[in-house]
């Protein structure tokens, strides 16, 4: 499980600087003014965003706001160009996006192991002996190595879950992906206990990885920035299935079930294209009389489960279809 969840960060990046060209006269015994061989400078390193599956979050740049790549090396005697700065590396959670400092998105990270640069190294500057001419036979020139300047930058993670779940607080969501992931989310009998969203593994059979997030947040109103507004909402923009929850406790499911759809489609229509599936938690309160009244109000083509994380009825129906479909 992923505590401390941190979805946007601002980093400081500068590649590294050019090396410096050389100016160096080749001095041998025997060999009188052996002309200039100040070798040029090697090229600053850059700075590189490289997506990594095994990462859900951007935590951990939290505590390495500054990404420096190393400088070029100055030339060396005899022509020899001095080596290249290294690269400084930043490892993303794929769904990444990077904004310039005005917030314009900039480049995006998609896939596992994809490396796009960010910022470039400085060239590295001529040795004097590239300025050697008819006219200057011993050039006491060379150029120096390109200085480059420190960026800011802001990393923007949309989480790449193949499974959302959104639910009014207490619905039951943190519970039901503590049993059915190896996620440990903390639970509470109190709303809002989930103020990040909590990500979990489903292992299916081996052979299938689901991500599943649980989404908080979703109130009445959080449309209109009530409670953690759609500080969380985005996400769900890229689930490819979500499953709405909600608790057989609320008195009016209908009513409860329709104010979750307003607010998706108030933030995103799209969203409400998307495959879901609605999950009526806490069924081992239900008996077969209840489950019936339940059925009887939804809309005909409704695809639903009943679940319950304690008793563990339809969890295996739920894993299911959600390996079937993705
Ligand atoms: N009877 C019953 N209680 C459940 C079930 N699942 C969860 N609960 C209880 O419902 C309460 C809320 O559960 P959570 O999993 O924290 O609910 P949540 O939707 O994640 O809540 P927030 O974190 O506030 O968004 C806790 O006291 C759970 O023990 C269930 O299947 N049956």
């Amino acid at each position: 499980m992923i505590n401390k969840f941190i979805d946007f960060i601002k980093i400081y990046c500068k590649s590294g600087n050019g090396g410096s060209g050389l100016i160096h006269f080749r001095r041998e015994k025997f060999i009188h003014k052996g002309g200039p061989d100040g070798g040029d400078g090697g090229k600053g390193g850059n700075v590189i965003i490289k997506g990594n599956n095994q990462l859900y979050t951007i935590s951990h740049l939290k505590y390495k706001k500054h990404n420096i790549a190393e400088n070029g090396k100055n030339g060396g005697i005899n022509r020899i160009t001095g080596s290249n700065g290294k690269d400084c590396i930043i490892e993303v959670p794929i769904g990444t996006l990077i904004k310039d400092e005005y917030k314009n998105i900039i480049m995006e990270i998609l896939n596992h192991n994809e490396k796009k640069i960010l910022l470039y190294g400085g060239k590295g500057g001529k040795g004097n002996w590239h300025f050697k001419n008819a006219i200057c036979q011993a050039p006491f020139y060379s150029e120096k190595g390109k200085i480059v300047k420190e960026f800011c930058f802001f990393l923007e993670l949309k989480i790449l879950a193949d499974v959302g779940i959104i639910g009014f607080p207490n619905s039951g969501k943190s519970t039901l992906i503590s049993i059915i992931t190896s996620s440990k989310p903390k639970i509470s009998n109190y709303p809002f206990t989930t103020l990040n969203p909590n990500i979990g593994i489903l292992n299916y059979k081996k052979f299938k990885k689901l991500v599943i997030a649980d989404i908080p947040g979703i109130i009445k109103g959080a449309s209109k920035g009530k409670g953690l507004g759609f500080k969380f909402i985005k996400h769900i923009q890229r689930n490819r299935i979500i499953l709405i929850m909600i608790s057989c406790e609320e008195k009016n499911y209908i009513k409860e079930y329709n104010i979750i759809l307003n607010e998706l489609n108030y933030f995103d229509p799209n969203i409400l294209k998307k495959k879901r599936l609605l999950l009526i938690s806490k069924s081992d309160y239900l008996d077969n009389e209840l489950k019936y009244e339940i059925i009887k109000k939804l809309k005909k083509n409704e695809k639903y489960i009943f679940i319950s994380s304690f008793s563990k009825e339809g969890l295996d129906e739920l894993i299911n279809y959600l390996c079937n479909i993705i």
